[in-house]
C-alpha cells in the first residue's frame, strides 16, 4: 500500500473514532445529567411564568401533568419539585443531609442580618448550635410543659373576654386576631415573660405594636424579591423592597433590643440578692447563659476579642447566674478555658465577662435573632391551625358535638370558670383525631423548601436523575396528604374518624411521609411538641366554653388565601354563645 493511501486510511479512522468518541461521551454525559422531566420553560423567566399563590395549587398542577417528580426554574434557579410520599422519603430521609440548606433570601439576609435566623440559616455549626439549644433547652416537652401555668392564664383571659363580650350581646368575633394574640401572649410569655397582645383588639379592628411591625414584615417577605429569582439582576430594586427590609430590621431590632437590654438589667440587679427562683425564668434567660456560645460561632472574631479582654483584665472574680445560684467565678477558670475547657461550661462566665467591658448592643443580636426568629415561626403557623379547625368544625356540626360530648367527659364543671387542662386533654382521641385531620388537609406551610447544601459543588445523583449545585427542593406537603391514591376517595373531605379506624397510627410527627405538616428530618420543625399542645389546647377550650355561631347572613368560606403559608382567605368571623350548661347544650 503506498503511502498517500495509508495516510488517508490512517485518517480517516481517526477522524471516525473521534466522530465516535464524541457521540459516545456526549450521550453518556446526557444521560448521567438526565433532568426530571418538565415543562418548557422561558428565558430569563424559567416557569415563573407558571406559578401562583397558593403556591401549592401550581405545583400541584404541574404534578397532575408531568408525575410525582418534575424539574422546572424559578428564575435561574434549579428547582425540583416532588408530590409522592415515597419521594418525600427519597429527598428527605435518605438525602436529608445533601438537602439541609434553605434557600437564601434576600429578606432574610437583610432583616435577620445574614441570615441570623435559624429558620433560614444555611446548614453548619452556628445552625447545629442553636438547634440544640432551642430542641434541648427551650422547646422540649419538659420546657413546654414549665409554662402550662401562663398557657392557662392566657386562656382564662381569653373565656372571660368572650364571655364578658357576649353578654352584653352577640359579638362578631375575629377569630384569627383572638386566636393570634392569644396565642401570641402564650409564646411572648415562654420567650420573655411579656405579654404583648390586647385582647379587646379582636372586636375593635385595632392593632397592638408589635403585631403591626409583624405585619409590615410579611408584606417584605411575602413580595417576591427578584434577585432571589435572577440573581444577576439582584442589583435592580424596583419595588424600593431593600429599604423596606431595613426599615423592618430596625424596627423588629428597636423592639427586642429593649427587651434584652431590660432584662439584662434585671440580672445584674439580681445578682447581688442570690435569687434562686430567678435561674432560667424562661428562654430568653437560656439564650443570655448560652450567649457566649453562639457568639463564639457566629463571630469568632469578636469571641477572641471577649477571651483575650477576659484573659488580661485578669478578673479575679465575677459574678453570673449559673444554673444552680450566683456563683463566684475564680479567674483562674479563664484561663483554663484557654487550655481545653469546652465553650459551653465557660459561656456564662465569659459572657458576663463581656457585658461588664463591651457595648451591649454588639452582643445582643443573636438573642435577638433568636427571639424574632421563634416568635415568627411559632404564632402564625399555630394560629392559621387553629383558625382551620374551629372553621372546619363550624362547617361539620356533627364532629363539634362528638367533640363536645368527649370534651363534656373530662370536666363537667362550669364551662365558664374552668379551663380545660392538659392531663385532662392528653387521652382524647377525637379531639387528637381533629387536629391531625386539620393539619392534614391545611398544613400551615403547604410547600416545605429546601435547598442542596452550598457543598455539593458538583451538583448531585439522586435514583435516576442529577440535580445541578444548589436545586432547590420544594415538597408539596398539601398535594401528599390529598392524594386519593394513599388517602383514598374522601382524602379532600374532613373526616377525623379516618385516624380512629383500625387504630391508625399515622401521625404528624415526621415519620409518616403522606403525611408531614411539620416537616421532617434534621430540619423538621423543632416546635412541634410546643404546637401539639396549644392547638388541641385553645380548640378544646373554645368549644367547651361557647356554642358558636355563624353571623347571620354570612356564609362561611373556606376558600384558600393567596399567601406563602396557607391561611383561610378571610378571616372567619364567629359569634360566641354562652353555653346554658355543659351537660345541657351536647
Ligand atoms: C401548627 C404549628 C406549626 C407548624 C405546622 C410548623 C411547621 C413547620 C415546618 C413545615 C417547618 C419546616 C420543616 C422542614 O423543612 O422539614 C418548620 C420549621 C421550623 N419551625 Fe415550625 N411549625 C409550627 C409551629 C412552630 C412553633 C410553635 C415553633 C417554635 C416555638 C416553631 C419553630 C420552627 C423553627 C425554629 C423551624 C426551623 C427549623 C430549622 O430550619 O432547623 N414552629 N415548622
Amino acid at each position: 500500500m503506498d503511502l498517500l493511501v495509508f495516510c488517508e486510511c490512517a485518517c480517516a479512522i481517526l477522524t471516525l473514532l473521534f466522530v465516535m468518541r464524541t457521540i459516545l461521551s456526549s450521550g453518556k454525559r446526557r444521560q448521567g445529567n438526565r433532568l426530571p422531566p418538565g415543562p418548557p420553560g422561558r428565558p430569563i423567566l424559567g416557569h415563573l411564568h407558571l406559578l401562583q399563590l397558593p403556591l401549592h395549587e401550581s405545583l400541584h398542577k404541574l404534578a397532575q401533568q408531568y408525575g410525582p417528580i418534575v424539574f422546572i426554574k424559578m428564575g435561574a434557579m434549579p428547582t425540583v419539585v416532588i408530590s409522592s410520599p415515597d419521594l418525600a422519603r427519597k429527598f428527605l430521609h435518605e438525602h436529608d443531609h445533601d438537602f439541609a440548606d434553605r434557600p437564601s433570601m434576600e429578606a432574610s439576609k437583610r432583616i435577620f442580618l445574614d441570615n441570623g435566623s435559624m429558620v433560614m440559616m444555611e446548614y453548619g455549626p452556628l445552625w447545629r448550635e442553636l438547634r440544640k439549644l432551642y430542641t434541648v433547652h427551650m422547646l422540649s416537652v419538659r420546657r413546654v410543659g414549665m409554662f402550662e401555668r401562663s398557657r392557662l392564664e392566657e386562656m382564662h383571659t381569653c373565656l372571660e373576654t368572650l364571655q364578658n363580650h357576649a353578654l352584653r350581646g352577640k359579638p362578631n368575633v375575629d377569630m384569627r386576631k383572638l386566636v393570634f394574640n392569644t396565642v401570641g401572649n402564650m409564646m411572648s410569655r415562654m420567650l420573655f415573660s411579656k405579654r404583648l397582645f390586647d385582647l379587646d383588639e379582636a372586636f375593635s379592628g385595632e392593632e397592638s405594636h408589635f403585631k403591626a411591625i409583624v405585619e409590615r414584615s410579611a408584606v417584605v417577605f411575602g413580595t417576591p424579591f427578584l434577585g432571589d429569582l435572577i440573581p444577576w439582576l439582584s442589583w435592580l430594586d424596583i419595588q424600593g423592597l431593600r429599604r423596606m427590609m431595613d426599615a423592618s430590621r430596625k424596627e423588629y431590632d428597636d423592639f427586642f433590643e429593649a427587651i434584652i437590654t431590660e432584662r439584662i438589667m434585671e440580672r445584674e440587679g439580681h445578682a447581688a440578692a442570690d435569687d434562686d427562683d430567678e435561674k432560667d425564668k424562661d428562654c430568653l434567660d437560656t439564650l443570655l447563659n448560652a450567649s457566649f456560645c453562639i457568639l463564639a460561632y457566629n463571630c469568632p472574631d469578636v469571641a477572641a476579642k471577649v477571651l483575650s479582654h477576659a484573659h488580661s483584665c485578669s478578673y479575679s472574680c465575677i459574678h453570673f447566674h449559673s444554673s444552680s445560684s450566683l456563683t463566684y467565678l475564680p479567674g483562674c477558670l479563664l484561663k483554663n478555658f484557654q487550655h481545653g475547657v469546652s465553650i459551653s461550661s465557660c459561656s456564662q462566665y465569659l459572657f458576663c465577662a463581656w457585658m461588664s467591658a463591651h457595648s451591649r448592643h454588639k452582643c445582643i443580636h443573636n438573642e435577638l435573632h433568636a427571639l424574632q426568629d421563634l416568635m415568627s415561626a411559632s404564632v402564625e403557623t399555630t394560629t392559621t391551625s387553629i383558625e382551620w379547625t374551629i372553621a372546619e368544625l363550624l362547617r361539620n356540626p356533627r364532629h363539634l358535638n362528638k367533640l363536645r360530648e368527649e370534651l363534656d367527659m373530662v370536666s363537667s364543671s362550669d364551662p365558664h370558670h374552668n379551663c380545660l387542662e392538659d392531663p385532662q386533654l392528653g387521652n382524647l382521641k377525637y379531639l387528637e383525631a381533629i387536629v391531625k385531620e386539620s393539619l392534614r388537609l391545611h398544613p400551615p406551610f403547604s410547600v416545605d423548601m429546601r435547598q442542596m447544601c452550598g457543598g455539593l459543588k458538583n451538583g448531585l445523583k439522586v435514583g435516576e436523575y442529577y440535580f445541578p449545585a444548589k436545586t432547590r427542593l420544594l415538597t408539596n406537603l398539601w398535594a401528599m396528604a390529598r392524594d386519593t391514591n394513599v388517602w383514598g376517595s374522601s382524602a379532600g373531605q374532613f373526616c377525623p374518624e379516618r385516624f380512629l379506624v383500625d387504630e391508625d397510627s399515622r401521625d404528624v410527627r415526621g415519620q409518616h411521609y403522606e403525611l408531614l405538616p411539620f416537616g421532617t428530618g434534621r430540619r423538621g420543625c423543632p416546635g412541634t411538641n410546643m404546637a401539639l399542645t396549644v392547638v388541641p389546647f385553645v380548640v378544646a377550650n373554645l368549644v367547651k366554653a361557647f356554642d358558636w355561631e355563624i353571623p347571620d347572613g354570612a356564609v362561611l368560606d373556606l376558600s384558600e388565601g393567596a399567601a406563602l403559608t396557607a391561611p383561610m382567605a378571610k378571616p372567619l368571623i364567629a359569634v360566641p354563645c354562652i353555653r346554658r350548661s355543659s351537660s345541657s347544650s351536647s
